[in-house]
């Protein structure tokens, strides 16, 4: 008998039973590497001696886990939501304990003002063009809001199954819920030689493919990109948006990094606000999904699972059912809101908490600054590693030599030869434990090039 009392082949769950999707799916933030690593850390603790004393994990995008100080005002807002007896703790500023009232109260109201916080945040950041609350669904993170407008676009079977278009190199979410939700994915590949721009031909080469084998629905864009770092220029994203309406394709715009432009020259254009800007012929016509969430940015709060989707043009019966969906799956957690609506209507100039709050953001996003462009100029002074400009997000996607060990090597690992010698790290280890990172990946790269050229 096994251990829960039930002989193993009497399981209703098996690995033969199970969803196919759900073993079809990768993850490579949970991968090998990762592993590996969690495995030399325990090493480590038990007291094994290695050439090394630490584990430098360069692969987390958990801003606080890798040392970023959480901001003052949202922290403290967030603590008098949770416990509103402080409301009467003289530490806490009078701000803070107004945006907790006001909180408190929407919350026992349902969460029809933080929809409306949001539409006024997208209002100001895009230059005035309006929002309408009721195209603003907030989500347990963005990743729930993408999952969940992806499940509403898969259909069909055979050459009529939906096909969404999303880039390589990719954030992990997208394959994964693609598979999962047995939808085609078509790989439409980034320029690398152009600071991983978007090249529209390149996107036609991808759908005029996919077409043969299934139904092309929707495309996918993050900018500033996960893992590329690169920031879409105004030009580019209006291209999309003329391809997505030629080709009749469903827009999701991953816009999660939008306060993460570090390079001269880049700026973030929203999708909505170029959309807007082209006029009616676009704005009336092209569909789209933007997402925002709280994990990024300057305020690095992944664990309260905050976010939102705006959706412009969907059907109105199409709405009817997002929004059933949404409902049924219950409002996302608490806090998460909460923390959501300090963010999209942070402290005023008139307000006790302001100062603090802009030196904060600054601070935060003039370090990360630092650490892209130093990131990007250690690596390329290592012979024949290539790094392209980190322009914003929070990561680097640098490209190793070429030489035919190095292929084989990495073939045998069992990736995907299109991704051969290249890796993903985050900007985010602290100042000097990146410069660590960055010596010991120096060191190691010349000692490969050395021992197998
Ligand atoms: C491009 C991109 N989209 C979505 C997410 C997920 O965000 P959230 O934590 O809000 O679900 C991430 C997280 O790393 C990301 O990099």
């Amino acid at each position: 008998m096994a251990q829960n009392g039930c002989e193993h082949s009497e399981r209703v769950l098996t690995m033969d039973t199970m969803n196919p999707n759900v073993k079809r799916v990768e993850y490579a933030v949970r991968g090998p590497i990762v592993q590996r690593a969690v495995q030399i850390e325990r090493e480590l603790n038990m007291g094994i001696k290695k050439p090394f004393t630490e584990v430098i994990k360069a692969n987390i995008g958990d801003c606080h886990a890798m040392g970023q100080k959480p901001i003052t005002f949202f922290r403290q807002v967030l603590a008098l939501c949770s416990y509103p007896d402080l409301l009467e703790d003289s530490k806490f500023p009078e701000d803070a304990k107004s945006r907790a009232r006001r909180i408190l109260q929407a919350i026992s109201q349902g969460i029809e003002m933080i929809r409306q916080d949001v539409a006024r945040y997208i209002e100001r950041r895009d230059g005035g063009i309006t929002c309408d609350p009721d195209n603003i669904y907030l989500s347990t993170g963005a990743s729930d809001g993408i999952v969940t407008m992806l499940k509403l676009l898969v259909s069909g079977e055979g050459v009529s199954r939906t096909g969404v278009m999303i880039s390589i190199p990719q954030y992990p979410l997208y394959s994964a819920a693609l598979a999962d939700l047995g939808a085609v994915q078509i790989s439409y590949y980034l320029d690398e030689d152009n600071c991983w721009s978007l090249d529209i031909n390149e996107l036609r080469r991808a759908l005029q493919e996919a077409k043969k084998h299934c139904s092309p629905q929707a495309l996918c864009i993050i900018n500033p990109g996960n893992p590329t770092g690169q920031v879409q220029s105004r030009q580019c994203i209006e291209d999309v948006i003329r391809f997505a309406a030629a080709e009749k394709l469903f827009l999701m715009a991953d816009e999660v990094y939008q306060d993460n432009v570090y390079a001269e020259g880049s700026k973030f254009h929203s999708f909505k606000k170029v959309l807007f800007e082209m006029g009616p012929e676009y704005s009336e016509k092209v569909e789209l999904a933007s997402f925002h969430s709280t994990s990024k940015c300057y305020m690095g709060e992944c664990g309260f699972r905050g976010g939102y989707m705006e959706v412009i043009n969907l059907d109105p019966e199409v709405k009817f059912q997002l929004t059933k969906l949404v409902s049924v799956r219950l409002c996302p957690p608490v806090p998460g809101q909460a923390l959501l609506d300090v963010v999209v209507n942070p402290p005023q100039p008139d307000e006790p908490s302001y100062d603090t709050f802009i030196k904060e953001r600054t601070d935060t996003l003039a370090t990360l600054a630092e650490k892209a462009s130093m990131t990007q100029e250690i690596l390329n002074q290592v012979p024949g590693i290539k790094c392209n400009p980190v322009q914003g997000a929070m990561y680097t996607f640098p490209r190793e030599g070429t030489s035919s060990r190095y292929v084989l090597l990495y073939e045998a690992s069992g990736r995907k030869r299109h991704l051969f010698g290249s890796w993903q790290m985050t900007i985010l280890p602290p100042v000097e434990k990146l410069k660590i990172v960055l010596a010991k990946i120096k060191e190691f790269h010349q000692h490969f090039v050395e021992q197998y050229s």
